[in-house]
C-alpha cells in the first residue's frame, strides 16, 4: 500500500480523487493549502526566485494546522474560502482519511506579487501555472517528503502515462498545460486520478457517492481576484503606480487613436472592453510599458509566425531534447499551446544550444495573439515535453 498526499481543495475533482485513490488501495492523507493573504495590503518586490521557487524550503518550516482557517463561512480569504476548507475536511471525514491544513500564505504572496509585477511590466501573467509550480508541486512535495509519502496527487485533468505527463482524456477540461513546470524528477511520484475521466463522469461519481460538493462550480480563473477587474486589483496593490500607467492608444504607425487609463488593463489579443470605438474591430497587438502606449490594429496584425520563450522546464532528458523535438516535428506530432484554453498548434521548436532554458517556436501556420508572460507548452501528441514563458 502506497502512502499518497492528496491536495484537497474542497472541490468536486479532488474530492472524487480521494475516492479513486482509496479504491486503488492507497493510504490517503488529505491536505488543504491555505492561501489566504488577507493580512498583506502592501506590494512587496518578490524575492528573487530560482526556478524551483518555494520548493527549496525545508518542510520543517511548514506549520501543520489541524484547525481550519477562521472566518465566516462565505468569507473569501485570497484564493480559497473558509468554506472550501470546511468542505475538504467534511469529505475527508466522510472517507475516513486524515486531513491537515497547511498555512502557505507567505508563499502565496509571492504569486500575487508576481501577478502584479507582470502586469506592470506590460505582460500577461499566469498565476495558476506559477502556483502549480511553486506551491502545489513545490511545497506539497516537501510536505509529502516530511510525512514519508510515496506520491503526491491532485484533482487536475491530466494523466500520468508510464511516468510521463499527458493531456487529460476530457479535452475540454484538460489542465496539462498548467502543469508543465513540475520538476521532471518528481513526475514518477505524481498521481492524477481524475484525468482518466470526463468532467460529467466525475460529477456523476460525486453524486453517486453522495458528496455534498457534487454540484460545486469549477474554480474561477484567477482565484484571488475575487471582485472587479484584475486592473483594480493591481492598482489596489500598487497605489504608487496609480496614474503612472495611463497613456495613449496608438496604431501601428504610432498615430494617437485615443487614451487609456492604464496599460495593466490590457492583454495582447484583447478586443473587448478596450474603451475606445474605432469603427472596425481592433485588437491589442503590443503593450509598451516604457512609453505607456497600447498599440491597436486590425486582426491581420495579430498573426505571429512564432515566439521566443524563456525559463523552460523540460520533462524529457536534455541529451536528446533537440533530437526528440525535431523527430516529433518531422512526424507531425509536435504541437505548441500558447494559452490555457487554446488548442495545440503544429510547430517546430529550436532550443538554444547554449542555454536550454531558452527556445524558439515556429508555427507551421501563423497563430493569433501571442501574449508575453503567458506559458507556452510543447506536446508530442498528448505528452507534455516541456514548456516555458513567452518573452
Ligand atoms: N487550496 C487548495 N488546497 C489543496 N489543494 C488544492 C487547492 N486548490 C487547488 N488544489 C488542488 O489543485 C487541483 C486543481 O485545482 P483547480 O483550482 O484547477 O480546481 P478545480 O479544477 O476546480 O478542482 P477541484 O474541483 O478539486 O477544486 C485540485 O483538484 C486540488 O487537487
Amino acid at each position: 500500500m502506497a502512502r499518497v498526499v492528496l491536495a484537497m481543495s474542497g472541490g468536486v475533482d479532488s474530492s472524487v480523487a480521494a475516492h479513486l485513490l482509496l479504491q486503488q488501495g492507497h493510504e490517503v492523507i488529505g491536505v488543504f493549502m491555505r492561501h489566504g493573504e488577507e493580512s498583506s495590503q502592501q506590494c512587496n518586490v518578490p524575492a528573487a526566485a530560482d526556478s524551483d521557487g518555494a520548493a527549496n524550503a525545508a518542510v520543517a518550516t511548514l506549520p501543520v494546522l489541524g484547525e481550519l482557517p477562521q472566518g465566516r463561512a462565505d468569507h473569501k480569504q485570497g484564493c480559497c474560502t473558509a468554506s472550501d476548507a470546511a468542505d475538504a475536511k467534511r469529505v475527508a471525514a466522510m472517507m475516513g482519511i486524515p486531513f491537515y491544513s497547511l498555512d502557505l500564505q507567505a508563499d502565496f504572496r509571492r504569486i500575487v506579487d508576481y501577478f502584479v509585477d507582470d502586469y506592470l511590466n506590460g505582460r500577461t501573467p499566469n498565476p495558476c501555472v506559477k502556483c502549480n509550480h511553486w506551491i502545489k508541486f513545490g511545497r506539497l512535495f516537501d510536505y509529502a517528503d516530511g510525512v514519508m509519502a510515496d506520491y503526491v496527487a491532485t484533482g487536475h485533468y491530466a494523466r500520468m502515462v508510464n511516468g510521463q505527463l499527458h493531456r487529460g482524456l476530457d479535452d475540454r477540461k484538460d489542465q496539462s498545460y498548467a502543469l508543465f513546470g513540475i520538476r521532471p524528477e518528481r513526475l514518477p511520484r505524481m498521481l492524477l486520478p481524475v484525468g482518466d475521466y470526463s468532467k460529467p463522469e466525475i460529477r456523476d461519481l460525486a453524486l453517486s457517492l453522495n458528496l455534498g460538493v457534487a454540484g460545486k462550480k469549477d474554480s474561477q480563473e484567477i482565484c484571488f481576484v475575487t471582485q472587479g477587474h484584475h486592473s483594480d486589483f493591481v492598482k489596489a496593490r500598487r497605489p504608487d503606480m496609480v496614474g503612472k500607467t495611463a497613456g495613449d492608444f496608438v496604431d501601428l504607425e504610432g498615430n494617437v487613436l485615443g487614451q487609456h487609463p492604464g496599460y495593466e488593463a490590457f492583454t495582447v489579443g484583447q478586443r473587448k472592453k478596450l474603451g475606445i470605438a474605432l469603427g472596425t474591430p481592433h485588437f491589442v497587438v503590443r503593450i509598451e510599458p516604457d512609453t505607456c502606449r497600447v498599440v491597436l490594429a486590425e486582426k491581420e496584425a495579430l498573426a505571429a509566425p512564432g515566439l521566443s520563450a524563456q525559463q523552460a522546464n523540460w520533462l524529457i532528458p536534455h541529451e536528446r531534447l533537440q533530437q526528440t523535438l525535431d523527430q516529433a516535428h518531422q512526424s507531425d506530432q509536435l504541437r505548441v499551446q500558447i494559452r490555457y484554453n487554446g488548442s495545440p498548434e503544429p510547430a517546430s521548436v529550436r532550443v538554444d544550444p547554449d542555454d536550454s532554458e531558452l527556445f524558439e517556436v515556429h508555427f507551421d501556420h501563423p497563430v493569433d495573439a501571442v501574449a508575453p508572460g503567458q506559458a507556452t507548452v510543447v506536446y508530442q501528441n498528448n505528452q507534455v515535453l516541456g514548456g516555458g514563458w513567452i518573452r
